[in-house]
Formats: structure tokens, sequence, C-alpha cells
């Protein structure tokens, strides 16, 4: 069985963070690890509460996993602080694992700064070049190209400028936009184009986190990034169309075990 981690925060809700990526990788067909790196209070009206995990309790979970377990996939999102992106990066450094996805987790659905704003540069410096693909949103392609993006052509040039940031490919998401969703890839050479029907729902919490834990399943399992993405992309429309009304607020992604087979993995 393939095994997959996630170093993210927990979302007491289950809609985002840890929660969404664990059931992600169970509905791949895979066993999954986490490393919480901060326990938040939430639910599906806003944030209420975060306690950031102590560096060196990060560090510990790290080493627990990486000095018992092979990891096949690996993504991060949500960080927090400076000492906690510091310590992630130079442990990952040392472990080195095959497939990182990085998820730059800046502000949640709820208007919640789940990253430090302070902290949004030393993520960019330690973890863009460790990445092997990068999943921003347009607000936080915005935030680290400091561009306007409110089309294609503009997504595309915030593509390129983050791929310079030292990643090495950008799957900038295009979730946040009005009319359809299209997501692009870039590589450094060439753009690949993942478009798909808006859903109508106002439920979308933990969007972001269940596709780059899909990515990471699917790099897990051995299929190339391109396919990784486009299997990623049917899963996550599912998920959508198939979200669920909990709570007062924006609900959460619903996660199949049919989703696994329709897919046709075979691990
Ligand atoms: N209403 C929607 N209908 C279809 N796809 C969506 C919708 N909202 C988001 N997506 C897709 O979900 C994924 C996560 O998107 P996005 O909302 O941009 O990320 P985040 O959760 O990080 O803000 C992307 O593949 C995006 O295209
Ligand atoms: C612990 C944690 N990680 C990530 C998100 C982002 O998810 P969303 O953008 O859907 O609110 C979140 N709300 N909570």
């Amino acid at each position: 069985m393939k095994k997959a981690l996630t170093i993210a925060g927990s979302d007491s809700s289950g809609g985002a963070g840890i929660q969404a990526d664990l059931k992600t990788f169970s509905a791949h067909g895979i066993f999954g690890m986490s490393v919480i790196t901060a326990v938040t209070a939430q639910n599906t009206q806003g944030v209420f509460a975060v306690q950031d995990i102590s560096r060196e309790v990060i560090a510990a979970q790290i080493k627990a996993i990486f000095e018992d377990i092979e990891v096949d996939g690996l993504k991060v999102g949500m960080v927090s602080q400076i000492s906690t992106i510091e310590i992630i990066a130079e442990l990952l450094k040392v472990y080195a694992p095959k497939n990182i996805v990085i998820d730059p987790v800046m502000v949640s659905k709820s208007g919640y700064h789940l990253l430090n704003p302070q902290a949004e540069l030393t993520l960019i410096r330690e973890l863009l070049p460790l990445a092997t693909v990068v999943t921003p949103n347009i607000p936080e392609a915005e935030v680290m190209t400091k561009m306007t993006i409110q089309n294609l052509t503009q997504m595309e040039s915030a593509a390129k400028y983050i791929y310079q940031m030292g990643a090495k490919n950008v799957l900038l998401k295009g979730g946040h936009l009005e009319n359809d969703s299209t997501d692009i890839l870039y590589d450094g050479r060439n753009f690949k184009y993942y478009t798909s029907q808006r859903v109508k729902t106002k439920n979308t919490h933990g969007t972001g986190c269940t596709l780059s834990s899909a990515i990471t399943s699917n790099l897990a399992l051995g299929y190339p990034l391109s396919e990784a993405v486009s299997l990623a992309k049917d899963y996550i429309i599912e998920a959508i169309e198939h979200s669920l009304d909990i709570g007062k607020g924006v609900g959460p992604t619903h996660h199949f075990y049919s989703l696994y087979q329709k897919a046709g993995f075979n691990n």
C-alpha cells in the first residue's frame, strides 16, 4: 500500500486541513499520515482560535515518520509561523521525499490569516524550491507576485513568475475567477489547462486542501504530474458536486470511496 503524509493544520470541523487530507488519501486507497502544525478551532462559519504547535514537536513528528516509514508522497498545507516553515524545510532537505506538493495556504475562506503575513517571504524562500508542484489559488498568487490576476493571461504571467521563485511546477487554481474554473499547470516551458464548469454551491470549504491531497495521492500512486492533476481535478469536481450542507456557513467537500473506484486506481 502506498503511503502519503500531510503536514498541515487541524480543522475541528473536518472540512479542510489535516482532516480533508486524510479523507482524500483514504478515498484514493492510500495510507495517510499527519504532522500537525497548528490546531484550529473552526467550523463552517469561521476560525475562532489557533494554537501553533512548537517547532520541537513538529520536528519530532516529522522524524518519527521518516525514521520508520517510507513516504511515497507528501503535501504541506497550513504552516502559520516562520519557525514552523524553517524546521519543515530543514527536515525535508534531510529526508528528501520524492513527491512534494506545497499548498501555500494563507487566508481561510472565512477570511482568517492562517499564515502569519510576516511569514509569506519565508514560505516562498524556504518551501517553494522544494516543491514538485506548488498550488496557489488566485489571492495567494497575487500575494506572491504582487500582481492583479483577473483573467487567464494574467494567470499565465503569474504562473511564470512563481515558477521563477523555484518551484519545479506551478498549478495556479482558478476557483476564484467568476466564470468557469480553469486551473493552469506550468512546467517552465508549457501550459496545460484544466477547465471545468463552475458548480453552483456555497459549500467549498476545503476545496484547495482536497485538490492538493488528491494530487499528492496520485503522485504517490505513480502517475506523472499532468495526469495526477487531471485525475485530482475529476476528484474535486465530484467532491464539490456532492458537497455537504453541514452547518450554517460554507459546507465541506464530500469524499467517496466510489470516486477512487471510478478513477480506476490500481495499487
Ligand atoms: N464552484 C466551483 N466549481 C468547480 N470547481 C471549483 C469551484 N470552486 C473551486 N473549484 C476548483 O477547486 C479547486 C480548488 O480551488 P480554489 O477555490 O481556487 O482553491 P482554494 O480552496 O485554495 O481557495 C480548483 O481546482 C478549482 O478550480
Ligand atoms: C487547518 C486549515 N487548513 C487550511 C484551510 C483552508 O481551507 P479553505 O480555504 O477552504 O478555508 C483551513 N480553513 N483550515
